[in-house]
């Protein structure tokens, strides 16, 4: 739950955009439902949207203001830690999510039981290709609801009037919010492919996600829970193939090339990986190779000063690829587990890009024949649909392996992630939520798309 309401805090833009855009649809046309009682969905009950029998003993519930939202968790960020983590600090309410500063870089900070590595699941080398960490590690190993036997946390309590309540609360119509439905009819559908595309979903995705929705439920009423947990339900459905962590191999150095776009995050993505897979006991060199702006190299020596890793350079304007060649020298003296390369992004130049890369590549499999083994993409979520070309024009230059999304933090085009899915299902590493040293996380499917859906957990 903690974890999840962090996601959410930080998906916000885009969640509350669907959110919103939800209310309006079901509201332009709905109608109270009757009883106010709302069927679960998915356990049983009423079928969704089916009509409520005909009330004869309530009178109409009163419309209550709206809910206050959510007070959000008091748990701290999971963040890349020492290996021994001291015992958890007794819990602080942070009351405020958005004053709610992530942690400060080296501060360690674990949840109680939870992996220290959200990315690093097993920290031990895995054979040839295995994922790494498994799936489900990370945010997902972090319970979405309290335990048995303990006091609910303040988010679980019940975000929709008119669901279980109390004898006297429900005898006394008290306590009770309208729940709203809409007929799910063609013009209800088309609203909500609009909304899809405005989140960034892309049109085929957004036309493919609510046909699937209206898959046998054309003529049933539904209320904004409902079409959140549907939605939520097709997200999670096309997001589930390609949320794979980042395979390591045993192969030293493993050789990560990152590419990307000036300005897609790809200096800050280094450090942050980097501090995780030293906090796993690896060893990690760095390789500058955006040799071109002297100021992504001075980013990244601080990149690499926070995270303990060294970081190798070359004068403004020098030939990327032989630093490379002496990066894998001095990775490979210092028997180090990876290596990582940080290269240019000019796309608008691409003829020379393209023979930059080409060179690298030549020159890490005079090393390595089999290198790289990871070619990561670093995409920026604020550009959107641009994040399709990106990704096109970056797989005819590099053999893309897998993809990063940053910045899904600020903005509300985080649906472009599932047209990335349903168009390349290339796998989706992790995700950048802010730009602090701890702030990616794993990529879980099923949070991601309830954060998106705007559900609660
Ligand atoms: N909010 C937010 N900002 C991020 C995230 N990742 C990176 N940034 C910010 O985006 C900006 C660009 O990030 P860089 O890491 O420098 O991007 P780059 O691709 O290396 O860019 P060049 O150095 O120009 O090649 C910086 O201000 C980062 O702090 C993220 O997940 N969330």
């Amino acid at each position: 739950m903690a974890f999840f309401s962090k996601l959410r805090n930080r998906l916000r833009k885009s969640s509350s955009k669907i959110e919103a855009g939800l209310e309006a649809i079901v509201e332009d046309g709905g109608t109270e439902d009757p009883d106010g009682v709302r069927p679960d969905p998915l356990e049983g009950g009423r079928d969704v949207g089916e009509a409520a029998p005909a009330q004869q003993f309530m009178p109409p519930p009163e419309p209550l203001a709206d809910y206050p939202e959510a007070p959000q968790s008091s748990v701290p960020d999971l963040p890349a830690v020492a290996p021994e983590a001291p015992p958890p600090p007794p819990p602080a309410p942070v009351p405020d999510p958005d004053e709610d500063p992530a942690p400060r870089v080296g501060e360690p900070d674990v949840e109680p039981g939870s992996d220290p590595y959200p990315l690093l699941a097993n920290p031990e080398p895995e054979p040839t290709g295995t994922a790494y960490p498994p799936q489900g590690a990370g945010l997902s190993q972090i319970p979405l609801a309290a335990p048995s036997g303990e006091a609910p946390p303040p988010d679980a309590e019940d975000p929709e009037p008119g669901e279980r309540r109390g004898f006297f609360g429900r005898v006394l119509g008290r306590d009770r919010k309208p729940v709203i439905r809409r007929e799910l009819d063609d013009e209800m559908l088309e609203s909500l492919e609009e909304l899809l595309i405005t989140a960034d979903m892309g049109v085929d995705t957004a036309l493919r996600v609510t046909a699937n929705m209206a898959e046998g439920r054309l003529g049933k009423r539904l209320s904004v829970e409902e079409i959140k947990t549907l939605l939520a339900d097709e997200i999670a459905r096309i997001m589930e193939p390609v949320a794979r962590p980042m395979p390591l191999y045993p192969q030293k150095p493993q050789v990560v090339l990152v590419v990307g776009v000036n300005g897609s995050g790809k200096t800050t993505t280094i450090g942050k990986l980097a501090s995780q897979f030293r906090a796993a006991g690896k060893t990690v060199v760095i390789a500058a190779g955006d040799t071109f702006r002297a100021a992504a190299v001075e980013q990244l020596q601080v990149w690499g000063e926070r995270a303990g890793v060294p970081v190798l350079t070359a004068p403004e304007g020098s030939d990327a690829a032989s630093l490379v060649y002496d990066a894998m020298q001095r990775a490979r003296t210092d028997q180090a587990d990876l290596l990582m390369i940080d290269t240019a992004g000019r796309l608008q130049n691409r003829s020379d890009l393209m023979e930059e890369l080409a060179k690298i590549v030549r020159v890490i499999r005079k090393h390595d024949e089999s290198a790289p083994h990871n070619t990561l993409l670093v995409l920026d979520a604020t550009t959107g649909q641009n994040a399709l070309s990106q990704v096109d024009a970056f797989r005819k230059l590099s053999d893309v392996s897998g993809l990063v999304m940053t910045k899904l933090d600020g903005t509300a085009k985080g649906g472009v992630l599932v047209a990335l899915a349903d168009r390349f299902g290339l796998p989706i590493h992790a995700i950048g939520v802010g730009e602090q040293i701890d702030d990616l996380s794993p990529f879980d499917p099923e949070e991601f798309a309830k954060a998106l859906a705007g559900l609660d957990a």
